[in-house]
């Protein structure tokens, strides 16, 4: 399948979750996540700020926050690339295109997930035996993703059959280490 019909497919099955899916699933990938010693390690986080049917990241992130992490999320630039800025508290998000909340904070420019330590994107699919993901189509996070260093873990949260064989890739493409789901953290690359 093409990545517009397998996009279009794996979002229409997000709009099938309900509610207690997504508050169940969003407590079991904070809580793997936070034992993990990798995560707990890890003193810049990059992370993002879940939206509609995405796997719900604002307790995680707020506990990270809480842990003594440095949150770096995502503001989307005009030509789709990621700029990033520091998580503050609840209070220091406001909306930013497509209605995401973004943080107020001083924007630390494209390069500031180069400095973190571990990595958390959002993703509508991964392909289990490549670790190939498969995002909106913006090649937001395929930029994003190119300037993080090799040994640094990186983690797309999926929920339940999102992490699937055959995820159509191009050469700009980026993989990620893990995959979170709802069965739970895969090792992949
Ligand atoms: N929560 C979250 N934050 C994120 C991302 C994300 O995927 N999730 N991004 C990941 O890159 C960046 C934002 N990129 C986005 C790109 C497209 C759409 C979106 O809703 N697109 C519509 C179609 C848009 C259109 O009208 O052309 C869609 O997918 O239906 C959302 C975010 C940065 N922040
Ligand atoms: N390194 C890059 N520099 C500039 N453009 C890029 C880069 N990587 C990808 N793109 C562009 O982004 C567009 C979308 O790519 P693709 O469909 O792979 O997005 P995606 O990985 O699903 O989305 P995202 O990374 O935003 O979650 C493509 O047209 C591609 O040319």
């Amino acid at each position: 399948m093409d990545k517009l019909n397998l996009r279009r497919e794996l979002i229409a099955a997000r709009t099938s979750l309900s509610p207690e899916e997504l508050r169940a699933n969003a407590i079991k990938v904070r809580e793997t996540l936070l034992e993990q010693p990798w995560v707990q390690m890890a003193g810049l986080v990059a992370c993002y700020w879940s939206t509609g049917s995405e796997p719900e990241t604002h307790g995680l992130v707020f506990a990270l926050w809480k842990h003594g992490a440095t949150v770096i999320l995502p503001l989307l630039r005009d030509d789709n690339d990621l700029d990033w800025a520091v998580y503050d508290g609840p209070d220091t998000l406001a909306p930013g295109r497509y209605g995401i909340m973004e943080p107020v904070d001083t924007r630390r420019g494209v390069d500031a997930v180069r400095t973190a330590a571990l990595v958390i994107v959002p993703a509508l699919a991964v392909d289990r035996r490549t670790g190939i993901r498969l995002g909106r189509g913006g090649g937001s996070y395929d930029r994003a993703l190119a300037r993080v260093g090799p040994n640094v873990p990186t983690v797309a949260l999926l929920h339940d059959g999102e992490l699937i064989d055959g995820v159509p890739s191009e050469p700009h493409d980026r993989t990620v280490r893990y995959a979170m789901t709802p069965a739970g953290l895969t090792r992949l690359v």
